[in-house]
């Protein structure tokens, strides 16, 4: 909705508690007089009375997105009720719902009702709707949730025996999302991994470590509490490094021996408890190669769902031109090497995990992994200029 519709529709003055909205004619003016662009999709405000005139902030779609979200994980009244006009991805023992059409993935949403009318044709108790999670809103603040038609089911037999029949009444199939991942589009892909990453979470932490009593999750399923001992647990991800290395001029590539047939990516590994991020690059470098790590630069980070929630922290490194002999630490990796600009320029033009390469040249981790870009932002840029590590 545009500014504009949204105080056609209010008309004059003030409504909706802190979200009071001023005289449209006024702001009309107001806002043309300071060059807003009453096209940009800024819609809720705040205002405040000051003496004889009002005050007002105008929010951007994001933080209004953020703070009502920040309402229903806080508020369980407030994440029930937007749930009668939410939207459910439906899981099946963590597998997402997918609809396939040609190489693309889609994830179909389904509103309360239709949720409702399911649940009570596979006789499953329309309770159960509770056990969703809150995953996200649109800019409209329709909230979206997750939810599993199998864990933490009183009648988990029968519904593994009713899958297929599930999937016929929902017209999609239930699919490994580690399948799916890379042909679904990126918003998809996120809520997925998001609310995958959340439903493992709640069936891991059915009970709490200290009493052995259940626990019990809050309504939009940000968190978990102990009724006897009130202790609080939240979702929980472990942080990764994974470090592009390079001499000046090559790349270091490796794989471990689960990785599939040819893939080669950057090294990658756990932090340590106690470990700054810098700490466990060198260390894993070390660990891995055999090599020390001399400057080291921030990229980006990822939330990355397999096996268990990580957060993946991308760096570049380098190591000094004269110490580049790799000792592969074969416990962890099965193979390592030092690449050239124009063999990783030529392996990531040709990156298709469908048609993965063939007459033994290696491939890389698909588009949407972390480990992809580093190798591309190397490759598109191959001198970038790291701190000291
Ligand atoms: N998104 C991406 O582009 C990429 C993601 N990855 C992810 O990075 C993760 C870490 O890479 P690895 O080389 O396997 O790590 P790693 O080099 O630390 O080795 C794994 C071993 O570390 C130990 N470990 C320590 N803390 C652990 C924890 N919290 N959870 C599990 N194991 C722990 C275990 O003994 C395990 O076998 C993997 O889960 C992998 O899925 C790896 C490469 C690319
Ligand atoms: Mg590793």
């Amino acid at each position: 909705m545009e500014l504009l519709d949204f105080y056609c529709q209010c008309e004059n003055v003030l409504f909706m508690g802190n979200k009071i909205l001023i005289d449209i004619q006024f702001k009309r003016n107001h806002l043309l007089q300071n060059g807003f662009d009453l096209t940009m999709s800024l819609y809720c405000g705040i205002a405040c009375r000051r003496k004889s005139f009002w005050c007002f902030r105008l929010l951007s779609t994001y933080v209004t997105k953020t703070r009502y979200l920040f309402e229903l994980k806080e508020d369980d009244d407030a994440c029930k009720k937007a749930q009668q006009t939410g939207a459910f991805y439906l899981f099946h023992s963590l597998a997402p719902l997918l609809q396939k059409s040609g190489h693309q993935y889609q994830a179909p949403r389904h509103s309360l009702l239709e949720l409702e009318r399911l649940l009570a044709k596979f006789g499953q108790d329309t309770q159960r709707i509770e056990d969703s999670v809150l995953i996200g809103c649109s800019e409209q603040h329709e909230a979206w949730f997750a939810l599993d038609l199998v864990l933490n089911s009183s009648s988990s037999i029968n519904a593994s025996l009713q899958k297929s029949e599930m999937e016929t009444e929902l017209k999609g199939s239930f699919t490994k999302l580690r399948k799916a991942l890379f042909q679904l589009n990126t918003k998809d892909a996120s809520l997925l991994t998001t609310a995958q990453a959340l439903l493992r979470w709640h069936d891991a932490h059915q009970f709490c470590s200290r009493s052995g009593q259940p626990t019990k999750k809050n309504m939009a399923g940000s968190k978990r509490v102990c009724p006897s001992n009130k202790i609080i647990y939240y979702p929980q991800m472990a942080p990764v490094v994974i470090t592009l290395v390079s001499d000046g001029t090559r790349c270091l590539l490796a794989r471990q021996s689960s990785f599939p047939k040819g893939m080669y990516s950057a090294l990658a590994g756990f932090c340590d408890i106690g470990e700054s991020m810098e700490e466990a690059v060198r260390r894993e470098v070390a660990e891995e190669v055999g090599l020390e790590v001399e400057t080291l630069q921030y990229s980006a980070s990822q939330h990355w769902p397999f096996p268990n929630s990580s957060l993946m922290i991308a760096c570049h490194a380098t190591v000094k031109p004269g110490q580049t002999e790799i000792q592969v630490n074969l416990k962890e990796l099965e193979a390592a090497g030092w690449f050239s600009h124009d063999e990783v320029a030529t392996a990531l033009r040709k990156n298709n995990p469908y048609t993965q390469q063939q007459n033994g040249t290696f491939w890389l981790p698909p588009k949407l992994a972390i480990a992809h870009q580093l190798i591309k932002e190397w490759v598109e840029k191959p001198s970038c200029s790291p701190l000291p590590a």
